[in-house]
């Protein structure tokens, strides 16, 4: 449901793509370090069994240093409200400036599975065991 007329609904740009652009309503301007939580101007009800992920776009992640704090953002099948994006800029030095109607993220929608919880008091053997965390190297030529 679109919550401003005024703007296009996500769109995926071509066809097979897996995010579908999000855009902002307002004009924002994030200072370097700065966040701001962002509308969209969407609300939506996704089928039971779906979540929608938000995630950044990567140009102007690569190119701007534009972010998302939560990224990627999960959209829950059963929330009504307007989808927001919790910005950053993570630029040093530049300040980030959005326009309304700017294509600021992208919305993942991706099967999800609920699982059911069983507590148990011992866990199966693995190979990996409790490895972790760099537990196989790190930069392969250091
Ligand atoms: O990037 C995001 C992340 C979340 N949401 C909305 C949809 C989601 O269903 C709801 C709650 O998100 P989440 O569970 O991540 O946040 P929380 O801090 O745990 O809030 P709550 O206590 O409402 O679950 O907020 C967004 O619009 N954009
Ligand atoms: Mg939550």
């Amino acid at each position: 449901m679109r919550l401003d007329a005024e703007l296009p609904p996500p769109a995926y740009a071509h066809p097979g793509d897996a995010g579908a652009d999000l855009r902002t309503t307002v004009d924002v301007t994030l200072k370097p370090g700065e966040r701001a939580l962002v509308p969209t101007g969407i609300a939506m009800a996704l089928p039971e069994g779906y979540v929608g992920l938000v995630h950044p776009r990567s140009g102007l992640a690569a190119k701007h240093g534009l972010s998302i704090v939560n990224a990627p953002g999960t959209v829950d099948a059963g929330y009504r409200g307007e989808v927001k994006v919790a910005l950053v800029n993570l630029d040093p030095v530049e300040a980030i400036e959005l326009r309304r109607g700017d294509r600021i993220a992208q919305l993942v929608i991706q099967r999800v599975e609920q699982a059911r919880f069983v507590e148990v008091s011992e866990l199966p053997g693995s190979v990996r065991g409790d490895g972790g965390y760099g537990s196989t190297g790190g930069f392969s030529s250091r």
